[in-house]
């Protein structure tokens, strides 16, 4: 683009200005100068009008044509012919003044010596500014009209060369305006910018194409899910693809024109950091002219001084003869001296002009250098601009190569997916004709499918009714079975429960513990039969003895394993029954452990109420049922409150006044459970009372009867019958003849309380059995607690506990003994005489000792069958917190016996659906 770029010169082009700009003053020795020619005043007058008189249409001319600076040129060459046309016509008036004055003078004079001396001083070097004339020139004297005509002729003619001049700078100007690489720029930009626009043509030319197509496949597809139109789809999100790449190459393009202007803008500076150089080297150049000239001038100075001084000055001698003649030679040489005087003058001007001389030429070096330093630059930038505009240009042809290979690769690419998209639309239209055959076809089974829908369903509805009716049929029958088939499973488990005997004996033995494993009495003297889990053999004095009972767990034997045995008890409580469980056994054979547990294998008490609540939920929403629980302590005979605030206070069984002869404890505490994290609070509430009432909780738990009350009382929502049963789980105390040791003070009181308590259990049993009119349940107060659960229909386990160390032998035969008496006094009512037949060829058996019975600590008598109704089973109200326990009166329970005389099923209308 810069290639075609010339460095113009605009050379020598302003002469005429040149010429002012040397700024010769005409000064009043260079008036003289040229009045001693003495020309007429027309001539030089003259010279303004015919030298500019074109000068206006030539100025119009060009201002239309030239630049603003050559517009400033132009002016200023106007102004200085003005200038100069004021300064020839003053200068023509002083030059016709003094041509008057000479003409006097040489009137008067009339001598022609004064004249040459006129005319020499005349030829005398012109002083500072006074214009030069050239050689060969005829001096002023000697110009005539023709040679003031010539010199206007010659003056006229050099202005009409520099206007001619002036014309070609300005037609130069344009030309290389025109080649300079601003123009080329612009030229460049212009076609920047028609490529792009044919770029923008064709993207959209391509855009319409392509929507064209699209519209024409959609109009042809229909469906949503053919291939087609994916295909569509596919297409556009390239065709916007190409776009977002046309928007970026855009967006490039923009940038590139961006870049472009800023050069261009450079460049501008660039010309006019040029034209200011070129100006200034213009300045320089015509300095250096007028330098040049003032040398020239000064050389001819040097030579005219040269050749005057070498010229002896011509002293004519005069004879004096007038005194005229004598004072016109002192006048003349005065004015000799005068013209020595200027002579001096003139050297030293002379010798300033030399020094300034030296000056132009030292600042013309320094100004040359500095062009070139200028020139240096702007090559060394117009390089720059040139190879940086090269690069840009490459890099432009390049992107828009680029883009346009990719475009038309993509279009290639668009076009061919779009014939693609044409063929697969021309083969998919029969099935597109086949699916809308199918669609309206569906179409019109979906309109029908409301009426058959509603038909199917209502057939479906009557069809659901009567399988819903036959169903409910079959149900009410099944249930009606299933409840039969339940009464008749309660009347077998009742007469199970009453052929076994409502009072039963387990036997239990402990395990020898580790540090009674390690001492010598570690020596186990009970034996088991592995065929009967009821006989116990026990060597005692070197004798074995039979013990026959219920069951008989060994030491092995699990707390789940006992546990099992007695369920079927627990369940009968929710059936309405009482039940009463006893743990009896000496100190430290297992009773506690029996019943209470350890904390990661519970006991009889806690599995007991576990079961409670699975069996009500179980039964519920039929059944709604409340368990609610209460814990005493029978200690020397007094009863305590395990659940209340005082457990210290001692509290009575009493007569509940409102007449329905049941007893009822006044202040008890009964807690209504409902999960198993209620037992526990309820348990450690009662361990921490019971902790609280003594010094050494062990030792007065084995002194002590624990009794866990937990009533059962269930309500059917269906009938509106209502069931009552309660559970009585007791940890007696030890039963050690502790009376036989020896004991006294407190120990002796606490067996004393111990026996009359455990006595009165024996009697109780006993008069039961008898069937006496009066059974002693008042004697002690854990028989008087227990009156409803001993008496009626009540179901009581003894489990005896047994330690298997020879140390406790003794006891332990007392234990057995006992719970042998017990349960055969009950077998004999009970059960058949095959049963009482065995256990009287057991006793007198050769090989075992018979069964003594020893009493204290339980007199242990035969026992009657104790049989009553469920006519027992009254409800009696409880309550959350200290409430009654009511209980039926004596009378109350005579009458039930006899009524449960009359029918032989154990608790047959006790139990309700
Ligand atoms: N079946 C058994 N299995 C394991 N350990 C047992 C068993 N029976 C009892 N024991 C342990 O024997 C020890 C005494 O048992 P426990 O306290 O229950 O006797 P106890 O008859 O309640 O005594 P006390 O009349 O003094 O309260 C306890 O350490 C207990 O853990």
């Amino acid at each position: 683009m810069f290639g075609t770029r010339k460095t113009w010169d605009l050379g020598h082009a302003p002469c005429l200005q040149e010429l002012w700009k040397k700024d010769i003053s005409l000064d009043a020795s260079s008036v003289d100068f040229l009045m001693s020619d003495g020309e007429d005043e027309g001539s030089f007058l003259a010279l303004p009008t015919a030298a500019f008189s074109q000068r206006p249409s030539l100025t119009a001319e060009l201002t239309e044509k030239t630049t603003p600076t050559q517009q400033l040129l132009i002016q200023t060459l106007q102004d200085k012919v003005c200038e100069f046309q004021a300064r020839l016509r003053s200068e023509e008036v002083t030059r016709h003044l003094l041509l008057q004055q000479l003409q006097r003078q040489n009137v008067q004079d009339k001598t022609c010596s004064g004249v040459e001396a006129l005319q020499e001083e005349l030829l005398s070097p012109p002083r500072n500014g006074v214009r030069l004339l050239q050689p060969g020139e005829p001096s002023l004297d000697r110009l005539s009209c023709p040679e003031e005509e010539q010199l206007v002729t010659r003056l006229r003619t050099q202005v009409e060369e520099l206007e001619e001049k002036l014309l070609d700078q300005t037609q130069e100007v344009e030309r290389l305006r025109s080649e300079l690489g601003a123009t080329d720029l612009e030229k460049q930009l212009e076609l920047l910018v028609v490529e792009n626009e044919r770029l923008k043509q064709e993207l959209k030319s391509c855009k319409t194409s392509e929507l064209q197509s699209l519209d024409a496949a959609a109009e042809t597809c229909s469906c949503n899910h053919c291939p087609h139109s994916q295909n569509a789809e596919s297409l556009q999100r390239e065709v916007s693809r190409w776009e977002n790449q046309a928007r970026q190459r855009e967006r490039r393009l923009a940038e590139l024109e961006r870049e472009l202007l800023e050069k261009t803008a450079k460049v501008e500076t660039l010309h006019r950091q040029l034209d200011e150089s070129t100006r200034c080297l213009d300045d320089s150049r015509r300095k250096l002219d007028a330098e040049h000239k003032l040398s020239l001038r000064l050389h001819e100075c040097e030579e005219e001084l040269a050749r005057q001084a070498s010229t002896p000055p011509r002293v004519k001698t005069v004879e004096v003869e007038s005194a005229d003649s004598q004072k016109a030679v002192a006048e003349m040489q005065s004015k000799n001296a005068i013209l020595q005087e200027q002579l001096t003058v003139q050297r030293q001007l002379l010798r300033e002009l030399e020094t300034q001389l030296h000056e132009s030429q030292r600042t013309c070096a320094q100004l040359r250098t500095q062009i070139l330093v200028y020139e240096g630059e702007m090559e060394r930038a117009q390089g720059q601009l040139e190879a940086e505009m090269q690069n840009l240009e490459e890099e432009k042809n390049r992107v828009i190569e680029e883009a346009f290979i990719r475009a038309e690769s993509e279009m290639k690419a668009v076009h061919e997916n779009l014939a693609g998209v044409r063929m697969n639309l021309l083969s998919l239209q029969p099935a597109l004709r086949t699916l809308t055959c199918d669609y309206n076809c569906l179409k019109r089974q979906v309109q029908e499918f409301p009426f058959m829908l509603d038909k199917a369903i209502t057939e479906a509805k009557q069809e659901i009714c009567q399988v819903i009716s036959e169903v409910s049929s079959t149900n009410q029958e099944l249930l009606r079975k299933y409840k039969r088939e339940m009464n008749l499973r309660k009347k077998c488990h009742n007469e199970l429960v009453r052929l076994k005997g409502n009072i039963r004996v387990f036997c239990r033995v402990r395990p020898v513990s580790q540090e009674e494993q390690d001492s010598a009495d570690a020596k186990t003297m009970l034996s088991f039969d592995s065929d009967d889990d009821a006989i116990l053999y026990l060597s005692n004095k070197g004798k074995i003895m039979t013990f026959e009972l219920d069951k008989v767990f060994p030491p092995h034997a699990t707390q789940e394993e006992v546990f099992q045995e007695v369920q079927s008890l627990v369940t009968s409580c929710i059936d309405g029954f009482n039940v009463c469980i006893f743990a009896y056994g000496q100190t430290g054979s297992g009773k506690t452990y029996t019943m209470e547990g350890v904390a990661d294998d519970p006991g009889i008490n806690q599995r007991a109420l576990r079961l409670l609540f699975s069996e009500v939920t179980d039964k519920a929403p039929d059944w709604d049922y409340k368990i609610t629980v209460s814990m005493v302590e029978i200690y020397n005979e007094t009863l305590r409150n395990l659940l209340g605030d005082t457990p210290t206070e001692k509290l009575d069984i009493k007569m509940n006044p409102d007449g329905s002869g049941q007893l009822y404890v006044p202040g008890l505490t009964e807690f209504t459970v409902q999960s198993p994290e209620d037992i526990n609070r309820v348990f450690e509430l009662g361990h921490m009372n019971r902790a609280t009432a003594c010094t050494n909780l062990n030792e007065h738990s084995s002194r002590s009867h624990a009794l866990l009350i937990i009533t059962v009382c269930g309500f059917n929502t269906a009938t509106g019958n209502r069931t009552q049963g309660k559970l009585n789980l007791v940890d007696l105390a030890g039963s050690e003849r502790i009376g036989k040791s020896g004991a006294e003070g407190s120990r002796l009181r606490e067996a004393q309380c111990i026996n009359k308590s455990l006595s009165a259990l024996g009697d109780v049993i006993n008069a039961l059995r008898s069937k006496h009119a009066h059974v002693p349940f008042r004697n002690s107060r854990l028989t008087y607690l227990l009156q409803d659960s001993l008496s009626g229909d009540s179901k009581t386990l003894m489990m005896v506990q047994v330690s298997p160390l020879p140390s406790n032998m003794s006891e332990s035969v007392c234990s057995l003994k006992f719970a042998q008496r017990v349960r055969s006094v009950e077998l004999s009512s009970a059960s058949s005489s095959s049963r009482r037949h065995e256990n009287s060829s057991t006793s007198s058996s050769p090989t075992h000792d018979s069964v003594e019975l020893d009493s204290p600590p339980v007199t242990p008598v035969p026992l009657p069958i104790s049989r009553a109704s469920s006519a027992g089973s009254t409800l009696s109200s409880a309550s959350r917190t200290p409430s009654s326990s009511r209980r039926r009166s004596q009378s109350q329970l005579s009458t039930d016996r006899q009524v449960d005389r009359a029918s032989p099923l154990v608790g047959d209308g006790g139990q309700d659906d």
